[in-house]
């Protein structure tokens, strides 16, 4: 009888994310003292510039959504930050079947917006939203590469319920565990990999 490649087990798709873990995690470089003295700089760019991790980043993702939320609970909208929170929201919202919604800047989107104030690991910044992006009632995840301080996602979070959606959680390539930025948030915290 051939193999039940079909199987619902979540045993195969577990050891499938570990090694993607740990093919990510090498891929990480740690510069010190930029932008600014005192910060360890951690930089996700080698995974986008190697096809292969690329891959590797957005089914990692993807299980991590599947395996917190399951397949009836999935999210309606990713929320990702500007502008590494690009590099993979969309490529992951597509996978989920889910929409995808930028915060940018401020200044950068047109139309109707909100704003919130952020303080984050090294400065402060406006993000904004365009109050038409998410339907009141709609399941919302922010995604974004990085939580250092959770200034940044915090404000982020604090966007999509002005405008009404249901903050189901936020998703992270890389937590700096140090800095205690989960203890921002106010939803469920999922990352992949964490720094200390
Ligand atoms: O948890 P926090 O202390 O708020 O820091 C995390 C944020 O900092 C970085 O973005 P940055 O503002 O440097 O912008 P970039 O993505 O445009 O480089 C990172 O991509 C997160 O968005
Ligand atoms: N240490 C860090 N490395 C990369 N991105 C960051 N965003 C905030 N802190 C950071």
């Amino acid at each position: 009888m051939p193999a039940d490649r079909t199987s619902t087990s979540s045993h195969p798709r577990t050891t499938e994310l570990a090694g993607l873990k740990i093919r990510l995690h090498s891929a990480l470089r740690q510069y010190p003292d930029f932008p600014s003295p005192g910060v360890l700089f951690e930089d996700i760019l080698p995974i986008f510039s190697d096809a292969r991790l690329h891959q590797d980043l957005v089914r990692a993702l993807e299980i991590q959504v599947l395996d917190c939320y399951g397949q009836d609970n999935k999210p309606d909208v990713l929320v990702g930050l500007e502008a590494r929170g690009f590099l993979f929201g969309p490529s992951l919202a597509l996978r989920l079947g889910a929409g995808f919604v930028p915060v940018r800047k401020q200044g950068k989107l047109p139309g109707s917006t909100e704003t919130a104030k952020f303080v984050k690991e090294y400065g402060e910044d406006h993000f904004q939203i365009q109050r038409d992006a998410i339907k009141p009632g709609q399941k919302v995840i922010v995604v974004d590469d990085i939580i250092a301080t959770g200034g940044s996602a915090a404000a982020a979070g604090s966007l999509v319920t002005k405008l009404g959606g249901k903050l189901h959680g936020y998703l992270f390539l890389l937590e700096l565990d140090f800095l205690k930025g989960r203890e921002k948030l106010d939803a469920p915290v999922y990352t992949l990999l964490s720094s200390q």
